[in-house]
């Protein structure tokens, strides 16, 4: 691990000295928006239209929000318009790399570059700070568009629609504000709560992170036991957000980020509905589980120093989920 200061890759791990043992996510710093006309999106600045081939993703296998990404590319029928460079599971002194000595990991496919670094002092050669995927890459103006995968879930979701033709709607406007609550209580004590107990170095700060997560388990599946999806009958990007977590909850948090309270195969409901997410048309093809197994547990050197991999179980996804 480490980072980018003044252009310059300083190599470390997170420091959580300042803040009691507890891991503090950066905000991401590239925040533009791909619209249909190039009109600026919410935040940034303009002149990113939507074009067939113009864009590239940047992702980890391993990674749950670049996985959400991978996602809607799939679910949208992106696959011949946006293009994808894989980098290696391993992230190590050098933070991800493009070497290609393990199965899936493709490369930097436009520039050949060997680290992912080099791509952000390509857009800004002055860049500070963590150097992340998703990155969703501009190759018209060789710069970044953005490196924020829950905007990019969102470009995805409508930008590219009249190119397409696919219209489906993963933030239905009635939904929306009914969506938002939903995704912050999972981000915080799901998505981000499992790094925040894996990566907190007091028991104090643990404790903070895994209770709430398990909390919120239990609150989700008395949820899916309610309805088939978190907004009901519709699924919608709250889902899929969820669901890049599930995917990896088992053989990685569980052990690895000490989320040792209880498996997602112990909860019927959440399971069930894991699989019904996986089985949903190209979502298991965006699922590699020995990229997810692999980067966990050989990259964060702090927490398991001789950088064993388990073997880890392998239940059945496509077991009929039941949901309908
Ligand atoms: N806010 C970002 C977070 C992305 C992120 O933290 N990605 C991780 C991989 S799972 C990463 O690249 N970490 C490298 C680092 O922090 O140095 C997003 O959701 O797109």
């Amino acid at each position: 691990m480490g980072m980018l200061i003044d252009g310059a890759w300083q190599s470390g791990w997170i420091d959580t000295s300042k803040t009691g043992g507890r891991f503090e996510r950066a905000a991401a710093q590239f925040r533009n928006w791909v619209t249909p006309d190039g009109s600026p999106g919410p935040g940034g600045v303009g002149g990113f239209a939507a074009q067939s081939g113009r864009y590239h993703l940047y992702v980890s296998l391993a990674c749950p929000w670049a996985h959400r990404t991978l996602i809607f590319r799939a679910l949208k029928g992106l696959e011949d318009h946006i293009g994808v460079s894989v980098v290696h599971p391993d992230m190590l002194a050098d933070g991800w790399t493009f070497s290609t000595d393990f199965e899936g990991a493709t490369g930097d496919l436009l520039y050949g570059h060997t680290l992912a670094h080099q791509i952000y002092t390509r857009a800004d050669p002055a860049f500070s700070g963590r150097v992340t995927v998703p990155i969703l890459w501009d190759r018209e103006r060789e710069t970044i568009v953005s490196n924020e995968s829950a905007e990019i879930i969102r470009m995805f979701n409508s930008a590219f629609d009249g190119i397409t033709g696919n219209t489906s709607d993963f933030w239905p406007e009635d939904l929306r504000a009914a969506i938002e609550p939903i995704n912050a209580r999972i981000y915080d004590t799901v998505n981000n709560g499992v790094y925040k107990s894996g990566f907190a170095t007091t028991q104090s700060a643990y404790e903070e992170a895994v209770h709430p997560l398990f909390d919120t388990l239990d609150w989700l599946e008395a949820r899916l036991g309610e309805a088939r999806y978190l907004m009901g009958a519709r699924i919608t990007e709250a889902d899929w957000r969820l669901f890049t977590t599930l995917i990896r909850f088992d053989p990685v948090y569980h052990l690895h980020f000490k989320c040792a309270k209880r498996r997602i195969v112990d909860y019927p409901n959440l399971w069930a509905y894991t699989r019904e997410l996986y089985q949903w048309p190209g979502v298991a093809g965006t699922v590699n589980t020995d990229h997810i197994v692999r980067h966990y547990y050989f990259s964060h050197e702090t927490i398991n120093p001789h950088r064993i991999v388990p073997a880890v179980a392998k239940p059945d996804l496509w077991a009929p989920h039941g949901r309908g």
